[in-house]
């Protein structure tokens, strides 16, 4: 059968109407310019217009008859000076104009670089999201990307993406890691290097939301947070990675801040924690703002692995029964930790069976904090003694019960010397400095939810607290304050923070803390505790 010829409109006729088309469009460009004036001027009176009917509705109405009067009076004298109605007509129509101004013109789309941009995006992604026998596929080389991404995108001033929703086929494997971090990783490196990508998977829609998040505040140094008994500021994240929120003190002004807050203590499901990173990366200064933390309702132990001193400003202060750093040091007080929560297990253990309420001596928390004990495991291997983590085993494993925590920091390259029980009984999570998602793994037990970016500040990383979701973290900034670099307004609001009594020299005979003291147990006191209570403050050389 002959296939029937076109309509004429329809073959021949479409050059016309595509011209005709176009000169419609610029008759309706030329009307538009003409009439802008008069169209921002209407804008302007039908703005003035609907405030005017605004105020009127919210006058009260026993004062609209005042109102009336004054608006009567003003044009009655308006009607009566000398062209005074040219001149209010002049002013009303000047102000509808500077009302009706369009402020921000209203951008209706990509511009030429954006769109090339997103082109190379959508070009980048093909090879993840399409198969061969995809019939109708949504990606493709040189497809349309707008069917891919729709509508929703943003750039920033330099033209980068900072929002982008890709829709991807539903064939595509959206539950296997290895094929998320492969598009995760084309999507970062064609976005733009070295800002925090956060990746949201919506598995049930197909939809893959790219968002680049702002760098968190540094601002935040330490203080007194407001926080209950048992609860611990690690530093401070995202605001919806956290429900709640406290007032800190942020430069001159107070602001809320939203705190990754742990939880310690008998009902804590993660009742030790481990930092770890690189070095200069802020893992002391996290381990010093919890001992402030610590020191406002218990008594600290600190054992000093790197040997630099950068405790030395808690010696002797109420509630820090000891800061050691030789391996001597450290083996004598961790033993006697070790002991010390035996005895509050036994302690708790007798007055439950007796029916008592716990006894007061072993309410206080007991927080061993042990900084690098990689490097006294290393000593004592050498020396032929004890590795100090050994000592551990006891306050990790009944810690919680017995009011005790411990918090563990050490380097990347020295993970694996941590022992079993150390990596299994640490449940809270702390990665800090720069670190691929793979160390982020090895520590957190699961993938950053955003891309680590090289460089970041110090006490900048992630947090996890058991099972639950990562977090980004920035550690309030706790200088040493016996470090030169540290200024004067840094040192006071740092020493501010410790519980009363002076630096060891300034105190006369040092007296081991009472709730340290084990007279109130029936047994004896144990050798290594007895030396520990008559030097409660020993620093090793
Ligand atoms: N949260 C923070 N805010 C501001 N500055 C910080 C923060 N954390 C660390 N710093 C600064 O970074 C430097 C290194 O910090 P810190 O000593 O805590 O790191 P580290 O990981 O313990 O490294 P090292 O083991 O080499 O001592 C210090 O100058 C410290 O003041």
């Amino acid at each position: 059968m002959d296939r029937r010829p076109l309509p004429r409109i329809l073959s021949s006729g479409s050059a016309s109407i595509t011209r005709s088309r176009e000169i419609a469009r610029t008759a309706a460009d030329n009307a538009t310019d003409v009439l802008h004036p008069l169209i921002t001027v209407t804008r302007g009176l039908r703005l003035l217009a609907g405030a005017g009917r605004q105020r009127w509705a919210a006058t009260p109405r026993d004062r609209r008859g005042h109102v009336l009067f004054l608006v009567a009076a003003c044009v009655l004298v308006v009607a009566l000076i000398p062209y005074g109605p040219l001149l209010a007509l002049i002013t009303v129509m000047g102000a509808a104009a500077w009302r009706g101004r369009a402020r921000n013109p209203a951008k209706t789309g990509p511009d030429e670089t954006e769109t090339a941009r997103l082109q190379a995006l959508y070009e980048a992604l093909v090879p993840h999201f399409s198969v061969s026998d995809d019939p109708s596929p949504l990606f493709s080389h040189g497809g349309d990307w707008e069917k891919a991404f729709g509508t929703s995108f943003a750039f920033d001033a330099d033209g980068r993406p900072t929002r982008l929703q890709v829709n991807y086929p539903a064939y595509f494997d959206d539950g296997d890691p290895a094929s998320r971090a492969r598009v995760e990783q084309v999507l970062h490196a064609k976005s733009g290097r070295n800002r925090e990508y956060h990746f949201s998977w919506d598995e049930e829609s197909n939809h893959l939301l790219m968002t680049v998040l702002a760098a968190l505040p540094t601002t935040i140094a330490a203080q007194r947070f407001v926080t209950a008994p048992g609860e611990t500021v690690l530093g401070f994240t995202d605001a919806d990675a956290v429900p709640r929120t406290v007032p800190v003190q942020d430069g001159d002004g107070t602001r809320d801040a939203s705190p990754v807050i742990w939880r310690t203590g008998a009902r804590s499901a993660e009742p030790h924690l481990l930092i770890a990173g690189h070095p200069g990366s802020g893992t002391t200064t996290l381990m010093r703002s919890l001992a402030l933390q610590a020191l406002q309702h218990g008594d600290i132990l600190v054992v000093e692995g790197g040997g630099t001193g950068e405790y030395g400003f808690l010696t002797g202060r109420d509630g820090v029964l000891a800061v050691e750093c030789g391996l001597g040091g450290a083996l004598a007080t961790l033993e006697w930790a070790a002991h010390e929560t035996e005895r509050r297990l036994i302690a708790a253990n007798r007055a439950r069976q007796a029916g008592h309420p716990e006894p007061e001596d072993i309410k206080r928390p007991l927080w061993i904090l042990l900084d690098r004990p990689s490097a006294l495991g290393h000593l004592a291997a050498a020396d032929g003694r004890q590795d100090p983590q050994e000592l551990l085993q006891v306050p990790l494993r009944h810690g919680r019960a017995a009011g005790v925590t411990v918090v563990v920091a050490d380097q990347f390259d020295s993970l694996d010397a941590l022992t079993e029980t150390v990596r299994t009984h640490t449940r809270a999570r702390a990665v800090l400095g720069p670190a691929d998602r793979d160390q982020v793994e090895a520590v957190l037990g699961v993938q950053p939810h955003t891309t680590p970016v090289t460089e970041v500040p110090p006490g900048r990383g992630y947090a996890r607290l058991g099972n639950g979701p990562v977090m980004r973290l920035q550690v309030p900034s706790t200088p040493d304050p016996h470090d030169d670099a540290t200024s004067e307004a840094q040192r006071q609001a740092v020493l501010g923070l410790l519980p009363g009594g002076g630096p060891a020299e300034e105190r006369a005979a040092p007296e081991a803390s009472p709730e340290a003291a084990p007279e109130t147990v029936d047994e004896p006191v144990p050798e290594h505790l007895d030396r520990l209570v008559k030097t409660p403050a020993v620093a090793e050389g």
